[in-house]
């Protein structure tokens, strides 16, 4: 095991670990037995970003004798620097689009079945999973630190403006720098879960949201012609009044383009167009400052400006996260609202449905905990549309042992992504997969989903940190949305693109007509 200069590795368990509630699950054992990773950092640190991964290499759990490493089928050949990465070449070099990795997948699937292996920058392998029993056995070994793949040009970022940030951020960083601040994020957490006391306020927010769209849309036809665009504005207003407790005035009717929320909705999107470029093109940003790597500077700045003035003037003591929610929650959950939407205009029996559900239980259109807890087709069909048009396609762990998958050996340190998205769309396991069909989640049908088959906000220890805002956010909109408006969709279908996270290629035109 090494550990860098500037992360030390720590077998210790910090006693805040009992505070945890995942420990109730019986997760705490597995996980505190194994030692987190650290990121080496020196001096030079843009040539030592290195995930420093404690392996454990022995025989790998979960079969005997298992096939080796080097025989996992994949595309060939692999090149020099690149490795299989031609296959994303632009102008019609390479045979899969970049901004279509989910259709990628699936076509390699097909070719080369349930794990295949890849080689991106600098020949690094990948691994491709697409069983869902594959999919338990790595969340099962993720370990007391779970460990993602770091975003590399983020880390270089933040490391290298030590002035603005003191940690490259909750969801980027690794081992024990990861634990402290997912520890002291605990009065955050505690707070989302129990939000639904914050529900009169989300709901007062939903209502203005409902006067905003009647204002965007058009007078005459109903049409809204962008329905992203409306949405983010109502995620950032909901994300600042969990962290600030107080409005931020997004929903205002005249946002104009100068307003700190216009600003920030511009910043996020920019950030999301950067993280995308950055991550699957060449790294040449750390040799020069990149068209993209200047992209991530100005959205950074602008996100930081904000929050300083605010934090500042609030006397905030999480500062730290808040550039993380913001910036993990606004496009997050405004796109998986936008597709929510969009697949109920597309079915307009299940629309009808949901809104009998909701005229029983909330007859006047307000929402509150308890009604949301007698509201099992809601949930549901928040479900399938996660199931047909997940936010994040799938998850990626680094294992701090070897493990066996579809019966390979794994060595530990390789990274392992879950493709979920994938999984979830094959008729063996959800039949007649493309079919909108939430009923598929209740009663009986349910039981036969494999637990770990999807899992849009990740497991266990590094789980989704604003799973429970985004959850509320997502019922909470689609009831007020559905009892006051009747959804249609006209014109071609829309088409999915993988921009960092699965979102629309185009803004989202929907009508809504009035109950
Ligand atoms: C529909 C909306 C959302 C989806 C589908 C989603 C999904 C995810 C997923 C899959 C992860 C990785 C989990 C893992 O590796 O196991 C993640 C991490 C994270 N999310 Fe979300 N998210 C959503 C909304 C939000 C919101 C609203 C916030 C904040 C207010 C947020 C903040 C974060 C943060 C900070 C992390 C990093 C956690 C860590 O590394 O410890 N997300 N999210």
């Amino acid at each position: 095991m090494s550990s860098g200069t500037g992360l030390a590795v720590s077998r210790s368990c910090p006693s805040l670990l009992k505070l945890l509630p995942w420990r109730r699950a019986g997760l705490y054992r597995l996980a505190s037995e194994t030692p987190c990773a650290s990121v080496h950092v020196n001096e030079k640190h843009e040539e030592n970003l290195e995930i420093q991964v404690p392996k454990h290499t022995h025989m790998a759990h979960g079969c005997r004798s298992p096939l080796p490493f080097s025989s996992i089928p994949g595309p060939w050949p692999s090149l020099p620097l690149v490795g299989t990465g031609w296959q994303y070449f632009p102008w019609g070099l390479g045979q899969y689009d970049i901004f279509k990795l989910h259709e990628a997948n699936y076509d390699k699937y097909k070719r080369y079945g349930q794990i295949f292996k890849e080689e991106f920058q600098w020949r690094h392998p990948v691994v491709q999973v697409f069983n869902p029993t594959d999919f338990e056995t790595i969340f099962r070994r993720q370990g007391r630190c779970p460990l993602r793949p770091v975003n590399q040009f983020l880390t270089y970022y933040r490391l290298s403006n030590p002035e603005k940030y003191t940690s490259v951020g909750l969801a980027n960083a690794v081992g024990e720098e990861w634990y402290r601040l997912r520890i002291a994020l605990a009065p955050v957490l505690l707070k989302m879960k129990t939000l639904h006391h914050s529900l009169p306020i989300l709901n007062d927010i939903s209502n203005d949201m409902i006067s905003l769209l009647k204002n965007l849309r058009d007078d005459k036809s109903h049409k809204l012609e962008n329905l992203q665009e409306a949405l983010y504005r109502l995620v950032l207003e909901f994300t600042w009044m969990l962290c600030l407790e107080r409005r931020l005035g997004c929903l205002n009717r005249g946002l104009v383009e100068s307003s700190d929320g216009a600003v920030m909705i511009s910043a996020v999107q920019k950030l999301f167009e950067a993280y995308h470029e950055l991550y699957f093109g060449l790294p040449l940003w750390k040799y020069f400052s990149t068209a993209s790597y200047r992209k991530l500077d100005e959205a950074e700045s602008d996100i930081y400006d904000w929050r300083s003035f605010y934090c500042k003037f609030y006397y905030l003591n999480y500062q730290l996260t808040i550039i993380d929610f913001i910036a993990g929650g606004v496009f997050t959950t405004g796109n998986a609202i936008v597709l929510l939407l969009y697949h109920m205009a597309k079915n307009p029996d299940v629309q009808e449905r949901l809104y009998q559900e909701i005229c029983q239980v909330a007859p006047d259109g307000e929402i509150t905990s308890e009604r949301l807890a007698r509201m099992p087709y809601l949930k549901a069909c928040v479900k399938e549309s996660f199931r047909l048009s997940p936010t994040i396609p799938g998850i990626m762990r680094i294992l701090p042992e070897d493990v066996c998958l579809s019966g390979y050996q794994i060595p530990a340190g390789t990274p392992i992504f879950t493709q979920f998205m994938v999984t979830c769309q094959l008729p063996q396991y959800f039949p007649n997969p493309h079919k909108f069909y939430p009923e598929r989640w209740m009663g009986a049908l349910r039981k036969q989903i494999h637990p770990f088959i999807m899992l849009p906000f990740g497991y266990g220890f590094r789980m989704c940190a604003g799973r429970r805002l985004a959850e509320m956010e997502m019922y909470t909109t689609l009831a007020k949305i559905v009892y006051n408006f009747r959804l249609e969709h006209s014109g071609e279908d829309v088409d999915l693109i993988c921009a960092f996270v699965i979102v629309p290629s185009k803004p989202v035109a929907l009508i809504l007509r009035d109950r």
